[in-house]
């Protein structure tokens, strides 16, 4: 039609961008000059210790929060216009849920409200809450409570899902249940962006890995990444007799030591240093295995030399 304008999508344009984005509570820099790009179909973990600005981060990409500097952009728009528009699903961390509504009223009215609304029948049955439809929202265990707000986060066709903390509280099925549809909504082209403290579920679930720290970008990357990028590896071995732990916890490289009977565990910044001066002790090391570190360690690892290098 004549005078009308379709802003079309290019395959460059970014599913979210951060640009130099600064959030400031009194002293506190939640935010802090954050730059970043999300494309479509991919699932990214947020990661960052306490007060590292996850939430302060998913809060302005949802536009519940103006940054104090920089920009935020949602499918080329303001966030705001993006939501309006459907584009995106959250489920936030505490976010209230109505009192003295039932489960299904719930669900019907977040599925009124979205522009490509699913069916509320699919909805409920998809986040496992069929069985407690009819229960009023303030009657539900925490559990149960996180599955309605997955619902309410999954009630339309949104491009972007924006979890915070979504498993918080949830049994293993409904973890399983839960990382299972979030796959499927990855795998038809949807991006998943999720805050979440288990390390395990971002190594598992997100093929990127943000870790955030004081509201700053410290690692972006696969799981694989992240992990080389702390650089330390895993060295274990069993002595026989008594453990001398005197000249072990002397070897060159080590950042920690746990021995545990006959068995040496450590964590060594150069693995290959620190095994070539195991043998120069005349120890005879048995079973000994070099590994990389975890993704939980390799996140402990990298904010624990950044704090090293602030303070
Ligand atoms: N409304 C607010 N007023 C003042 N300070 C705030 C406010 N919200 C957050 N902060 C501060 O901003 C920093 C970042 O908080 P944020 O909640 O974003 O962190 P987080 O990474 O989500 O933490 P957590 O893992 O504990 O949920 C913290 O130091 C916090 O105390």
């Amino acid at each position: 039609m004549g005078g009308m304008t379709t802003t079309a999508v290019t395959a460059a344009t970014p599913v979210v961008g951060f640009e130099s984005v600064s959030k400031v509570y009194g002293d506190v820099r939640a935010v802090d000059g954050l730059s970043l790009s999300l494309y479509p179909g991919e699932t990214v973990a947020l990661l960052g210790p306490n007060g590292a600005g996850k939430s302060t981060t998913l809060d302005l990409l949802l536009g519940l929060r103006q940054p104090d500097a920089g920009r935020v952009r949602v499918f080329g728009t303001g966030p705001r216009e993006a939501i309006v528009a459907g584009r995106v699903g959250a489920m936030l961390q505490s976010g209230g849920l109505m009192d003295e509504v039932t489960v299904a009223e719930l669900v019907a009215l977040a599925c009124a409200l979205h522009p490509k609304s699913y069916k509320v029948g699919d909805v409920l049955s998809r986040a496992g809450i069929s069985q407690i439809a009819d229960r009023k929202v303030d009657k539900l265990s925490g559990g149960q409570a996180q599955r309605v707000r997955f619902a309410l986060a999954t009630a339309g066709d949104s491009d972007l899902i924006v979890l915070d903390e979504p498993t918080t509280g949830m049994d293993v099925t409904a973890r399983q249940a839960f990382w299972a549809t979030m796959r499927e909504q990855a795998d038809q082209g949807r991006t998943v962006l999720f805050a979440t403290h288990y390390l395990e579920e971002a190594d598992a679930i997100a093929d990127r890995v943000l870790v955030l720290h004081r509201g700053r970008l410290l690692a972006d990357g696969t799981a694989a990444e992240i992990k080389a990028k702390a650089g330390a590896r895993r060295v274990s071995f069993d002595l026989d007799g008594p453990v001398d732990e005197a000249p072990i916890r002397a070897l060159p490289f080590l950042t920690s030591v746990d021995v545990s009977g006959h068995t040496v565990r450590i964590q060594s910044s150069d693995a290959d240093a620190t095994v070539h001066a195991l043998y120069g002790l005349g120890v005879y090391p048995r079973n000994l295995e070099v590994s990389g570190l975890g993704l939980e360690q390799a996140f402990v690892a990298i904010t624990q030399a950044e704090e090293a290098k602030q303070s």
